[in-house]
């Protein structure tokens, strides 16, 4: 049936001529089964982008339904991992055999993860935004994930105001008075005891990490613990009162600006060793109606620029 019918992307001539970057198709509806270390295998809701690069100059144009036929076997035969992947875009190029020497392929997608509560011992779901880029450039595969980890940052200059407006309400309220252990633990403990308490605010670090090109698989929950865990602050799930005691204490222990965030999440990206590294710190500022922002990157020649 399909001989019988034109396929102008082989027998028309190109409108013009000249080499394209990329060609292909983007927010392609791709649900599968995600695999990464330490994780039962997830069924996910992706948006796809899969591109090949034109370089054959009179060529009309890639034949698309080519890549979109390789995403959906990854999508109902397979699972997906860097082996899976890796599969699919050598697909595209031998499917595109003098057309093309470059792929690539972007998975976009929520991460649903189970993450315990602070304290007492319960768990809820939490989402994490996640893209997957791979590519193949003349026969060499990279990987480069981007993560987003909401936490919340107290701000360390509004708990110095707040601590200053603490003691002048103290020295008001007794005036040189000599005081025993229970009037001051009473005070402490009543509401004129917290006169001012400093603004935090949601904050989101956007973190992006290339991977080896051999690796056999993704390892996002460590990845994800890691900056949590170095942010110490990270948006919870299940919250009870105690748990919500917890978070005031971790808030009120780990006081920062968005540089503090960017300069742990840079360290901690340094020691992890990644090929390279790009991060975004956004704190969704509740003084002002804009945002405080940090940027940085590994800083290697020919790598992510900030
Ligand atoms: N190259 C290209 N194809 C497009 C575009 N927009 C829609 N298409 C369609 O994508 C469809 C798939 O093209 P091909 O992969 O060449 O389909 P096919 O000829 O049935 O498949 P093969 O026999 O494998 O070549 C065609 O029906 C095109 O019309 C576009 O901007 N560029």
């Amino acid at each position: 049936m399909q001989s019988n019918m034109p396929d102008i992307a082989d027998t028309a001539p190109a409108l013009q001529t000249g080499k394209l970057d990329w060609v292909g198709m983007a927010d392609i509806e791709l649900p599968f089964i995600f695999e990464s270390r330490d994780l039962a295998p997830l069924h996910v809701n992706a948006k796809a982008r899969a591109f090949v690069n034109l370089h054959k100059e009179d060529a009309k144009g890639i034949h698309m339904s080519r890549l979109f036929l390789a995403l959906d076997t990854l999508s109902t035969e397979q699972h997906v991992n860097p082996q899976t992947i890796a599969q699919a875009l050598d697909s595209f190029i031998s499917s595109h055999e003098g057309l093309s020497d470059q792929a690539k392929i972007e998975f976009k997608f929520e991460l649903p993860l189970r993450r315990k509560s602070l304290l007492s011992g319960k768990a809820g779901w939490k989402s994490y935004p996640l893209t997957i880029e791979a590519k193949i450039d003349r026969g060499v595969l990279s990987f480069e994930l981007s993560l987003d980890v909401t936490y919340s940052s107290t701000c360390p200059c509004s708990a110095a105001l707040a601590r200053q407006l603490i003691q002048q309400a103290f020295a008001e309220q007794f005036n040189g008075q000599a005081l025993n252990h229970e009037q001051v633990l009473n005070w402490l403990g009543s509401t004129d005891g917290i006169v001012a308490t400093p603004h935090s605010q949601r904050s989101i670090a956007n973190v992006k990490v290339k991977l080896d090109s051999n690796i056999t698989e993704f390892d996002i929950l460590s990845l994800i613990n890691t900056l949590e865990n170095e942010l110490k602050t990270p948006v919870q799930a299940a919250v009870k009162r105690e748990d919500e005691q917890e978070f005031a204490r971790l808030n009120g222990q780990n006081l920062m600006f968005c540089e503090d965030a960017a300069r742990k999440i840079k360290a901690v990206l340094e020691d992890a060793q990644y090929a390279d590294y790009w991060l975004q710190i956004n704190h969704y500022e509740s003084l002002h109606a804009h945002d405080a922002v940090a940027i940085a990157v590994k800083g290697i020649d020919d790598g992510y620029q900030p």
